[in-house]
């Protein structure tokens, strides 16, 4: 386990602490800040990691890669407009493999690339179904008001239920043909139970936060800090800050019009989720280009 993960089994059990002294108003706005700051900011230097694998990273080029990306989350906002259903399953479909990738990414040098790849996204689903599990309730509520369609939260129960059987399943024939994964994934099997405790204790929004936050934001900004300067010192983990701050206030700034121009009907939090479907897919495939080409370094 390395120092971050204790790190972050510390800071979680400390937020679950927080919460207890907050009403669920105030969870719910904690949560917000903390998504629209960490949590936006850790995508917010994807233009500068395009631009280190098309070449070293020239103004021009930058400028392309950031009309290239505009252009994907037009693209995503138009799918989410013509068919908020579609939009939304396949919002989960990539955010959930882009969780398990970066989570399991320790397993690169071990699994052959396709395996890794089911593997990480039965790992995203089996995650993101146990936080619906423990709060159908919010989620149908929250899908209603994006999509429009009323899920039964049975089947909220019976998705967690049927991807956690096809990890378990992955998992055991990882244990069995990789005998070497064996220590690192009984800490994933630790940190899920972490995760479990998170859920179920606290809200949605906050039990989000807390794993987005906490357990991909901040290890995916070092990952991210790494590959563009080389290293995670302090240095250049101050120069991955103040590069993407630009980016993050435009990000924000887009949040806001983007609110401004939804109906007025619309819960903030289900804006937020619709705007974070539109940026996941050009984030997604930016940070599976970087993890890519790290590991062919
Ligand atoms: C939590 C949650 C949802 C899904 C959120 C997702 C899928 C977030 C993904 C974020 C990503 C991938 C960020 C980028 O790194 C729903 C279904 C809207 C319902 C309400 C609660």
């Amino acid at each position: 386990m390395s120092k971050y993960d204790s790190l972050a089994i510390v800071i979680s059990f400390y937020s679950l602490w927080i919460s207890s002294y907050l009403s669920d108003i105030y969870e719910v706005i904690l949560g917000i800040i903390l998504i629209l700051t960490f949590g936006i900011y850790h995508g917010a230097n994807d233009i500068l990691i395009s631009s280190k694998f098309l070449s070293n990273g020239k103004a021009k080029n930058s400028i392309t890669i950031l009309v290239f990306y505009v252009f994907q989350v037009l693209l995503a906002l138009l799918l989410f407009y013509l068919s908020p259903l579609l939009g939304l399953l396949l919002f989960i479909l990539a955010s959930s493999y882009h969780f398990g990738e970066q989570q399991l990414s320790f397993l690169k040098t071990i699994l052959p690339e396709t395996y890794l790849r089911i593997y990480a996204l039965s790992y995203g689903l089996m995650l993101f179904f146990l936080l619906f599990m423990m709060h159908p309730a919010e989620v149908v509520a929250i899908v209603k008001q994006i999509t429009f369609f009323t899920i039964d939260a049975q089947h909220i129960y019976y998705g967690f239920v049927i991807f956690m059987c096809v990890f378990l399943l992955f998992t055991f024939l990882v244990l069995i043909a990789y005998p070497k994964s064996r220590g690192s994934l009984f800490y994933q099997f630790l940190f899920l139970g972490v995760y479990a405790i998170i859920f179920k204790v606290s809200s949605l929004i906050w039990g989000f936060a807390i794993y987005f936050i906490v357990w991909h934001s901040i290890p995916s900004m070092q990952l991210q800090t790494i590959f563009i300067y080389g290293s995670l010192s302090r240095f250049h983990f101050f120069k991955y800050v103040k590069d993407a701050f630009l980016y993050w206030i435009l990000s924000v700034l887009a949040i806001g019009l983007f609110y401004y121009f939804q109906s007025t009907s619309k819960f903030f939090i289900t804006v937020i989720f619709s705007f974070f479907s539109a940026i996941t897919y050009p984030h997604a495939f930016v940070i599976f280009k970087m993890l890519q080409q790290k590991k062919t370094e």
